[in-house]
């Protein structure tokens, strides 16, 4: 039933003008450590066979939110990028798990289910070069400054924030990541099921690399289009010139780990 309404929403999305689409973390089953395991399949497989399908019948790329994967060493969250032509061209894992307590308000353990990927993925398009990260990934300035470096001028994050730490750091996080690294942010999000196990907070959202949101959802389910201007990006990256000014000479000797 997911699979199928994803296909709709996608076709949708296309028919609205979309080149490039993504759907939300999780996107094929309900976003659960009991679940990862009852849900998961391997890569290539049902759900990201219909990925490619939905690719080719409607000519664009196609980022697959992610799906629980199942592989020899576990299991994993993983987001699938599709060509037009069906190919499969970035495979990404979350290398950053879940894991909070915030007593009282959510505990959540993703490591209990699943493993942390270790490989950065990003990859080229005609619209843009675009880097993946998946929701939590999201907190971790290192990982969008790596894809800045790496030439990415669009990071696309699959994510499911909650009721807590939604309305608190949902946005700011995204502005805080473009702005950052002078890039544009995607998130996207499942709408909000306030009969679900895990509510999502919702708010899909595109962040300009000035650090302005340019579109976004409420909790409800909506396709969320915006224009991505890389004239936009250079601009900003001129007439602030942050990331040319950095000392990286000088960071890495003064980062110990907490
Ligand atoms: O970082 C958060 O607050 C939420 C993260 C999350 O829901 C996830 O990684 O799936």
């Amino acid at each position: 039933d997911n699979v199928s309404r994803a296909q709709n929403l996608l076709h949708q999305a296309v028919v609205g003008g979309a080149e490039i689409a993504a759907l939300p973390e999780c996107f094929n089953s309900p976003y659960g450590v009991s679940n990862f395991a009852k849900y998961a399949e391997p890569i290539p497989g049902e759900t990201t066979e219909a990925l490619s399908k939905m690719a080719v019948s409607n000519g664009v790329y196609v980022v697959g939110g992610s799906i629980p994967e199942r592989d020899q060493e576990g299991l994993f969250n993983t987001t699938t990028v599709f060509a037009p032509n069906g190919d499969l061209i970035a495979k990404y894992r979350k290398m950053h798990l879940f894991d909070i307590d915030i007593p009282g308000k959510i505990t959540f353990k993703e490591s209990d289910a699943l493993m942390p990927g270790s490989g950065f993925t990003h990859f080229t398009t005609p619209f843009a070069t675009i880097g993946l990260g998946i929701c939590y990934d999201i907190r971790f300035p290192e990982l969008a400054q790596i894809y800045a470096h790496k030439g990415c001028e669009l990071l696309i994050y699959p994510g499911a924030f909650n009721m807590t730490t939604g309305p608190a750091h949902w946005e700011l996080l995204q502005r805080a990541r473009a702005l950052d690294n002078q890039l544009f942010v995607a998130t996207v999000s499942p709408a909000r099921d306030p009969d679900a196990s895990y509510v999502a907070w919702g708010h899909s959202m595109v962040v300009n690399p000035w650090g302005t949101v340019i579109a976004s959802a409420e909790a409800d389910e909506k396709i969320v289009y915006a224009d991505l201007d890389l004239g936009l990006l250079h601009d900003v990256r001129r007439r602030v010139p942050v990331l040319v000014q950095k000392r990286l000479d000088l960071y890495q000797e003064s980062t110990p780990r907490l």
